[in-house]
């Protein structure tokens, strides 16, 4: 399988603390890759970077190469704008827009590309409703507030508007762990669909998640990619102890 996303050496430091140590690894397309380990080892900070969002924080620092096909995303010349176009981000929490509509949260990372007209604009909204299961529950009330919606379904929603602007990467951090667990299958279920069409990261804490819903598996400790491999693989036969352990339960 081709790869999407390419980590050459990728080291992050905010001030003194070196978040992430010299990380290599590949992200095939069209799959699923799971980021696992203890809390404070770097998960979010390599998701992150994987669409420049530290670029907003000053005491950040990145080095190294993340390759988006063959474009290192943090050349000069690359524009971080197209890049968050290319690469879009869910989170752990819900997030939507609060004073805009549930159809207005669909198409406002869209509409930054210039002026669409209004059938195109229904049409995007449409699609990505029912991409993500959606559009069924909320078909008759578009104009409604997006805050009326329940925590799973505003989730739901947030990945229409993601999906929208036509991402070719979807990183995922912790997107369901402020779910209930009904909204949490649904969540897993979109994931394993939506992976047709693009390529996913998630990070997780939950060991059972990334063992239902990835096809590869990284798990990082204290900075550093440990093992990284088939989820398959990494769930039943991990080349580290440290690996073992963790996915066994015995630290972390
Ligand atoms: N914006 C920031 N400014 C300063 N330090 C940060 C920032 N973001 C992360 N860090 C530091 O980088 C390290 C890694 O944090 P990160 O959030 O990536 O860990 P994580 O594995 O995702 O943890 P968790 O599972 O608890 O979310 C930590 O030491 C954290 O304090």
């Amino acid at each position: 399988m081709q790869n999407k996303v390419k980590l050459e050496q990728l080291n992050v430091h905010f001030g003194a603390n070196h978040a992430v140590k010299s990380v290599s690894m590949e992200f095939p397309e069209n799959s699923v890759t799971a980021i696992i380990g203890p809390s404070g080892c770097g998960k979010s900070t390599v998701l992150r970077a994987i669409n420049r969002m530290h670029d907003l924080v000053p005491s950040a620092q990145v080095t190294g190469k993340i390759l988006l096909d063959d474009t290192d995303i943090y050349d000069k010349g690359a524009d971080p704008v197209t890049i968050r176009r290319r690469v879009g981000m869910v989170f752990q929490k819900p997030n939507p827009f609060p004073a805009m509509s549930i159809y207005d949260n669909v198409i406002a990372g869209y509409k930054l590309n210039g002026r669409i007209n209004r059938a195109e604009a229904d049409g995007i909204v449409e699609s990505s409703l029912k991409r993500v299961a959606l559009w069924d529950e909320v078909k008759d009330r578009l104009r409604g507030n997006a805050m009326e919606l329940s925590g799973g379904q505003q989730q739901r929603l947030c990945i229409a508007r993601t999906i929208a602007v036509k991402p070719e990467v979807i990183l995922m951090d912790e997107p369901a762990s402020a779910l209930d667990p009904i909204s949490t299958l649904k969540i897993e279920e979109l994931i394993e669909e939506l992976k047709e069409k693009y390529t996913i990261i998630i990070v997780t804490h939950n060991m059972q998640q990334a063992a239902r819903v990835s096809d590869y598996t990284a798990f990082f400790y204290l900075g550093e990619l440990v093992e990284d491999g088939e989820t398959r693989k990494i769930f039943t036969t991990p080349d580290k102890k440290q690996t073992e352990d963790y996915i066994t339960g015995r630290f972390g």
